[in-house]
């Protein structure tokens, strides 16, 4: 508007072109009119300059003190995104991090539970097949490393009386679950999963599937408030157990205290550790494993470390955010909001409402997966999951400009498949021969990944790829740092190029 205004003062109308008619002045304009229009013209060139002066000044800020950096974390379930969120909050604010701890010493609880409660239902099921009053444990749910087996042993592994003993002696802990899923959800709340303790009955196990289920969550805050009720109870003292009430008398800590060393018996039975290889059950695997260290988390006094927290385990529903202030050596600081998602198939269509100005992308793939099924659809291998998951997301056109960093995780997982004897190219046919060593199966993962990186995204990006193990916090805080650098680099590099 004020280069508009300005050339019509100073340009000699020309009264051939139309414009220059139209804005013309009229002809036998008076002094007066003539000393009011160009009032009128200086008033409009005032508040056009104020403008322009305004606009620039909100884009100086801008430069000044750019927008917050967008980070999604994304992957299939139980890939680590929750585990990475949690790394970034012991980063940036380790106290509030410590002071969630009476949340995750319930959800450990909670694992422990499910841990034993998977051996009863496979002791179960075994004596079930023996008697001959049941059916085969496969099932949705069931975490295995390859399909049920159909080994005639896995049917007829004989169950001792000392470990039916055991489990009835063990059956009191199905209170545990219900007391904490209680406490968890609100009243009338549709927020978790079905996931109760299955009773352990004789039931064929088709009518217990589905009890199977992992305890998942929507909202993080939520459920955290539960526990944060015992923290606004304890009483004052300044030692790391302040923010747990011991003395609750809803707190299933003393019944799993008194159920300690049935729990360890039962995970050290031979004939346990048998029913659960040939049932291809590895406890050891899966999220939220602390059967070895069970008198350790069921001490009366229990208060979980930084690294149990790390590993416990509750399935993500919802959305949750972290958000932190960064300082970077000499630059600005930044405002962050890091967004950790569901990963299982169900949840992923909520995902595409945050792809809209992000800034990167934490990739997650567990590589340790290898030679294991999605648990929501047994028909489908993990890796394979995982790259197809991939290359939808580096091939969407909405997140052309955003960074992706690739994070393979669960190397220490990974790492011990290998070292026992794991054929990779077993698995992956693709490897074929190939030594079956860390380095060179490591390497075949990444450069597959880096190959449909180059060859799916819509436009050049540098591929960012990390091993990571992401209950590691040390090895973990470098691996944080050093993404957290870089993408501050390409947002400031984007943001100069504008
Ligand atoms: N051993 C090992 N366990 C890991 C690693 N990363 C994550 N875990 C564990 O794996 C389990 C699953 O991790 P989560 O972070 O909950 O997975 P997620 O991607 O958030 O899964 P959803 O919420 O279902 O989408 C947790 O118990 C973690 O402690 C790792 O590098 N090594
Ligand atoms: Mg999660």
């Amino acid at each position: 508007m004020s280069r508009f205004l300005r050339r019509r003062s100073l340009v000699d109308p020309d009264r051939d072109d139309p414009l220059t008619r139209a804005i013309a002045p009229p002809e036998n304009e008076t002094a007066q009119q003539l000393h009011d229009r160009l009032a009128a013209e200086a008033e409009a060139q005032k508040r056009s300059d104020a403008i322009d002066e305004e606009i620039n000044r909100q884009r100086s800020e801008l430069k000044k003190a750019p927008k917050s950096v967008r980070v999604l974390l994304l992957g299939q379930s139980e890939s680590g995104k929750s585990t990475t969120l949690k790394n970034f909050q012991l980063i940036n604010s380790p106290k509030a991090f410590r002071n969630e701890r009476a949340s995750w010493r319930a959800v450990i609880q909670l694992n422990v539970v499910r841990s034993v409660r998977l051996i009863l239902d496979t002791i179960t099921d075994a004596h079930s097949n023996a008697t001959g009053m049941g059916s085969s444990i496969a099932g949705p749910g069931v975490p295995r490393s390859r399909a049920p087996s159909t080994d005639s042993h896995a049917l007829h592994t004989p169950v001792t009386p000392e470990l039916l003993k055991l489990r009835m002696r063990l059956l009191p802990l199905q209170q545990v679950e219900e007391v904490l899923l209680r406490k968890m959800t609100p009243p009338g709340s549709a927020e978790f999963e079905a996931t109760h303790l299955s009773p352990v009955t004789n039931l064929p196990y088709k009518r217990r599937a589905g009890k199977f289920r992992e305890i998942a969550i929507n909202s993080t805050a939520q459920w955290k408030g539960a526990f944060g009720r015992l923290v606004a109870n304890a009483r004052a003292s300044m030692d790391s157990s302040a923010d747990i009430d011991f003395e609750d008398p809803q707190d299933p800590g003393v019944l799993l205290h008194a159920c300690a060393e049935d729990i360890v018996q039962l995970w050290n039975d031979p004939a346990v550790k048998r029913l659960l290889e040939v049932n291809k059950i590895r406890l050891e695997d899966m999220g939220g494993f602390f059967l070895d260290s069970i008198p350790r988390v069921t001490a009366l006094r229990y208060v979980p470390t930084d690294d149990d927290i790390l590993r416990a385990r509750l399935k993500t529903l919802g959305v949750s955010e972290h958000r932190f202030t960064l300082k970077a050596g000499n630059m600005l600081s930044h405002d962050w909001r890091v967004y950790d998602v569901g990963g299982a198939r169900s949840l992923r269509a909520a995902w595409a409402p945050y792809f809209d100005d992000l800034d990167a992308i934490i990739f997650l793939v567990p590589i340790s997966g290898f030679n294991e099924v999605l648990l929501e659809d047994p028909s489908v291998n993990k890796l394979e999951d995982s790259t197809l998951l991939w290359k939808h997301i580096v091939s969407n056109p909405l997140l052309q400009k955003t960074q992706i960093v690739l994070f393979l995780n669960k190397v220490d997982l990974f790492r011990a498949k290998l070292d026992a004897g794991v054929k990779f190219g077993h698995y992956v046919v693709s490897y074929g021969e190939r030594p079956n060593d860390y380095e060179s199966t490591s390497s075949y993962i990444r450069k597959k990944f880096g190959h449909l990186f180059k060859q799916y995204s819509p436009a050049q990006r540098i591929f960012y790829s990390h091993l990571t193990s992401m209950t590691d916090a040390h090895s973990t805080q470098q691996i944080l740092m050093n993404v957290k650098d870089m993408v501050i680099r390409e947002m400031l590099a984007q943001s100069s190029l504008v």
